[in-house]
């Protein structure tokens, strides 16, 4: 479908490796060329329509490659579909997301690729792409992931926590990083000791410790740290596989994943907003209201933050995504009253990364371009979908935000879009606000009214990993 030509004129353009005044034009829903604001070449150009970012950053759309659209997890199912999912993200300034394809025990890779398709399929409000959860390692699942990683599903997800749910003994994830450093397929590590935390658990409950902030308790930095080292001796083993560990909690994983990054082996890590904002005191919040912070790994005492952020400015960590895995407070978290390990495990965020990263900016954790770095440019790499998404160059998918650094927002469950009753974030105030975006070129949302529509985003079929060291 061919869109307007579109000029953005007058914004400051932030990749992640430039920031210069200048203006872009688009056509047929790709980028068609930048130049320097008020040049002859700009002045020349002619649009159908133009939008004035004087004053504004113009930035990629997010790519967040973390989430959970109506993922079933424990007894229920995430609260996003992919149409209330996908358009949260839209306001959010995402405008593309990799979630999570479920293989359930029993079944073969395709049943779960195709159940994902179909959840999906004309729902999508931007363009989604798809990793595969491996619960299931045997010899034909093996031989599939060599099919899907032709067909453009080129990163697989394995579990060394939820033993009976998604959890892989370590001959499993052997066999899987085998295969994936012969078929080019990137893993991505859910990184605790799931059988220890479950005698922890059940340790904790017969002492009649119930309450929410236990779960922060059971899952120990020192299990997140153990099974970090664990994975990457194992990538280590099968050949040097590229190993991606997602939701890095602990200080203590980040120093595993930096000194094997400081030998030269391709180990990743990603990190999510909830670790680098929110700490062990929302878990520790009175009643049950710290239900609403449960999620693994878990959050931690305040002081592994800044290990997160120093991971993050010296690429020790490479990734910020939400792993966006919302439950109702009402009816959903509630299942685990009396009993914390009932609570489903996930927050919601997709909505919130783009501007709780341009906080960081303000607070000078990071730079602009590094928020630009971590947020779109590296989870495009990371995960084939590069050159398309993730940056402004001429080529690319013409997904722009235009954002206004100064206007001030808060964050909250009254005013957000994602289907969920409570905000992780509630009351916090950040400065910066989402105004525009573009989807391939189509105004999705325009100046903070939405105006796209479930079916607009399509299935991008993905490269493997471009970013090895
Ligand atoms: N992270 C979380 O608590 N829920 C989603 C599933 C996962 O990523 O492990
Ligand atoms: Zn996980
Ligand atoms: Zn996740």
């Amino acid at each position: 479908m061919s869109t307007a030509r579109t000029l953005i004129r007058g914004g400051l353009v932030i990749t992640a490796t430039d920031e210069t005044h200048a203006d872009i034009l688009i056509e047929d829903g790709r980028i068609a060329a930048l130049a320097a604001h008020g040049s002859t070449v700009s002045e020349s150009w002619t649009a159908e329509r133009t939008i004035d970012a004087t004053g504004k950053y113009v930035i990629p759309g997010g790519v967040d490659a973390h989430t959970h659209m109506e993922l079933p997890f424990g007894g229920t199912f995430a609260s996003d579909d992919f149409e209330t999912g996908t358009r949260a993200a839209a306001w959010g300034g995402t405008t593309t997301i990799v979630d999570f394809a479920v293989q359930s025990i029993g079944h073969a890779l395709r049943d779960g690729l195709d159940a994902w398709h179909a959840k999906a399929d004309g729902k999508c409000a931007v363009d989604y792409a798809f990793h595969m959860i491996l619960s299931d390692v045997n010899e034909s699942s093996l031989k599939e992931m060599d099919l899907l990683v032709e067909e453009g599903v080129t990163s697989f997800k394995l579990f060394m926590a939820y033993p009976g749910v998604f959890y892989s003994d370590d001959g499993r994830i052997l066999r899987a990083m085998q295969r994936a450093s012969v078929n080019g397929g990137l893993i991505m590590m859910h990184a605790e000791n799931g059988i220890a935390i479950d005698v922890l658990v059940e340790q904790a409950l017969a002492r009649g410790e119930t309450d929410p902030r236990h779960h922060g308790e059971v899952r120990k930095v020192l299990l997140e740290a153990e099974a970090t080292h664990r994975a990457i001796q194992l990538a280590r083993v099968a050949g040097g596989t590229p190993l991606y560990v997602v939701h890095v909690s602990a200080e203590e994983a980040v120093a595993e994943i930096a000194a094997a990054r400081h030998q030269g082996l391709d180990v990743f890590g990603e990190t999510c907003p909830q670790y680098l904002f929110l700490s062990t005191d929302n878990l520790a919040e009175p009643g049950f209201e710290g239900a609403k912070y449960v999620c693994s790994t878990p959050l931690r005492p305040r002081e592994h933050q800044a290990a997160l952020w120093r991971g993050l400015r010296t690429n020790d960590l490479q990734v910020v995504s939400t792993d966006h895995c919302p439950f109702c407070f009402s009816g959903q978290k509630e299942l685990g009253r009396g009993d914390f390990s009932k609570i489903p495990n996930g927050l919601p965020g997709v909505e919130n990364r783009m501007d709780l990263l341009h906080q960081a900016v303000v607070d000078g954790h990071i730079s602009r371009r590094r928020w630009i770095e971590i947020a779109c440019a590296a989870p495009a790499r990371m995960f084939g979908l590069h050159p398309k998404k993730g940056t402004l160059a001429p080529g690319a998918d013409a997904d722009v935000v235009v954002y206004d650094p100064h206007t001030t927002q808060v964050l909250s469950a009254e005013t957000h879009h994602m289907n969920v009753d409570y905000s992780a974030y509630e009351g916090r105030t950040v400065t910066g606000r989402v105004e525009t975006v573009l989807s391939r070129g189509h105004v999705v949302i325009d100046r903070r009214t939405y105006t796209g529509r479930p079916g607009h985003g399509v299935y991008i079929p993905r490269t493997t990993c471009q970013y090895l060291n």
